[in-house]
């Protein structure tokens, strides 16, 4: 055992896409940065998350296009090949490597020590790494906190000694359980139950809830939820898990008691009920903030309640946006905005500049990879209401657009538009429907260009493509506004 220290500019605790973006970007400015990690450069979403998931709905979805394809249907009537799905998984993850990612960290000048992370008083972190050793790092300007998260357990009585899924087990898992429950209603929930249900578990999807995806719009929610019970999904509303427990020993089936008095019995229970802060261990009772919580930052990242802003928070770790897109725009920012001020240059914090967050706050982009798939950004009718913003809603059914009649027989798939309706801009777009993730860029680019109405007339989709959504909706408003 042997102890050391190193001083940096910038100590970035957590390698995951925020965190990784952030030892770059602080990098890129002219700093000196070294990145902290405990387990895989990459962090949930390149091992546990995004990627193997959607390496695992890929298949998934892309049979389930293929049967409402005329011709092609007899042809993909056939079972998924299961054991070359879970290879190519495997590959996604990288077999659960992180040697590329430790190859492009050297690229790009980040040093990095391996091991847990706790902050030690301010601008400092003490690394206690696999060997034992110690190694104190220290920050001339600033520590960036992108721990992430990890999954929240409900208190449900039983839970602790089932050994419960966590989205790690249903990204890694290579077996399939005859009967999966899955607990929750959100994203996670349905892009599991789209994945186990079809690699061939009963899956039981028990929600709290009366609907699915319910930060979106409602239609969304709808549209997946009745698409799970048409591939089989026993869908169950309204239900809360009371007990679990393995009643007949720990190999035992999970015998799941539900507050309507039913019970569900299944192999596995994976727990999808929302994410928790990854800062429980990390020393944050050194620098009088509590343990366990959540890093509330301000517009530019920086960690409310810390004198002289030495701290920074990216990522899920801050609770703007769980999101790896949104995490590593985070850390675009906060690398420009730590540049700047380590040079004492002036911040460009106007609405869209330079080392402002206005993304976070009217443009975040989301698509949930389930069949059809759910795609939104900007604002929603809920979110419109709740804040007393108003709006003008267009509609508009995507069975009746040329596209999407020739990507699909029997295509069903709804967009909604939300406009500014003093300026005619675009505010919140949803699309829900097969094959619409690539069009999110396009509503992404409209909401953060503020673009016009007038404007879009002029942006032509090409025809047939199911693009032209945008058309029709724009035609939906003129008509209503005549
Ligand atoms: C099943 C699932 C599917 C998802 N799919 C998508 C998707 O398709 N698209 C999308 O945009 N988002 C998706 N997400 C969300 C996405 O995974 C997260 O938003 C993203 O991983 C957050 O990145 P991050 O860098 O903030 O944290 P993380 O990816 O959680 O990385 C944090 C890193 O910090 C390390 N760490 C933590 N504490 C310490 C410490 N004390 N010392 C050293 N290291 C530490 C961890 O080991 C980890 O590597 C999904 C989430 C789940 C659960
Ligand atoms: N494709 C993607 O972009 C993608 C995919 C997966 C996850 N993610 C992100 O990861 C994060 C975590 O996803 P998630 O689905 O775990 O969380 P979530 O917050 O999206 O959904 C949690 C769900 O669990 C329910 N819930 C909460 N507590 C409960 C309880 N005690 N009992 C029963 N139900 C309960 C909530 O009502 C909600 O339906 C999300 O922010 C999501 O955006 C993104």
């Amino acid at each position: 055992m042997s102890d050391s220290s190193r001083t940096y500019d910038v100590i970035v605790l957590g390698a995951g896409p925020a965190g990784e973006n952030l030892a770059d970007r602080t990098r890129a400015a002219g700093l000196t940065s070294v990145i902290v990690e405990n387990e895989l450069l990459g962090g949930e979403c390149s091992f546990w998350a995004c990627e193997p998931s959607k390496a695992l709905l890929r298949p998934v979805v892309a049979r389930a296009d293929a049967l409402r394809v005329p011709g092609f249907r007899r042809t993909a009537e056939g079972p998924l090949d299961i054991p070359t799905v879970f290879a190519h998984r495997d590959k996604i993850a990288v077999n659960w490597t992180d040697d590329d990612q430790v190859d492009w960290l050297k690229s790009v000048s980040v040093d990095l020590v391996r091991g847990h992370g706790r902050l030690d008083g301010p601008r400092q972190v003490v690394v206690e790494t696999r060997e034992g050793d110690s190694v104190r790092l220290t920050a001339r300007q600033v520590v960036g906190v992108a721990t992430g998260t990890v999954t929240a357990f409900p208190d449900v009585p039983g839970l602790d000694s089932v050994r419960p899924w966590t989205n790690r087990e249903a990204t890694a898992a290579s077996e399939v359980p005859d009967r999966l429950a899955i607990v929750g209603g959100g994203v996670v929930a349905v892009e599991m139950a789209t994945v186990w249900q079809a690699l061939g578990s009963q899956v039981t999807l028990l929600v709290r809830g009366n609907e699915v995806l319910n930060r979106m719009e409602p239609f969304a929610g709808k549209m997946v939820a009745a698409s799970l019970e048409e591939a089989g999904v026993d869908v169950r509303f309204e239900v809360t898990v009371t007990e679990v427990a393995r009643r007949d020993g720990p190999d035992s089936p999970v015998h799941i008691t539900l507050s309507t008095g039913d019970s569900v019995t299944a192999d596995e229970i994976l727990i999808a009920t929302g994410r928790a802060p990854h800062t429980a261990d990390i020393g944050l009772e050194t620098v009088g903030l509590t343990p366990g919580g959540w890093l509330e930052v301000d517009d530019t990242y920086r960690v409310k309640g810390i004198e002289d802003g030495w701290m920074y928070a990216v990522g899920d770790v801050n609770h703007r946006a769980l999101m790896t897109h949104q995490g590593k725009y985070q850390a675009r920012i906060a690398g420009a905005i730590i540049g700047a001020r380590a040079q004492d240059e002036p911040l460009d914090t106007e609405k869209w500049g330079a080392h402002s967050s206005t993304a976070d706050h009217t443009a975040v982009p989301q698509v949930v990879f389930t069949d059809p798939d759910v795609t939104c950004v900007g604002l929603t009718t809920a979110r419109a209401e709740a804040t007393g913003r108003q709006v003008d809603v267009v509609d508009f059914d995507l069975a009746h657009l040329a596209g999407s009649v020739q990507y699909a027989e029997g295509y069903r798939g709804k967009a909604r538009m939300l406009l500014d309706p003093e300026r005619g801009t675009v505010l919140g777009v949803t699309f829900v429907g097969p094959g619409v993730q690539e069009l999110l860029y396009s509503a992404t680019v409209a909401v953060t260009t503020e673009a016009t109405v007038e404007q879009l007339w002029h942006a032509v989709p090409a025809f047939p493509t199911i693009s032209e959504v945008w058309l029709r909706l724009l035609e939906a408003y003129r008509d209503r506004a005549e």
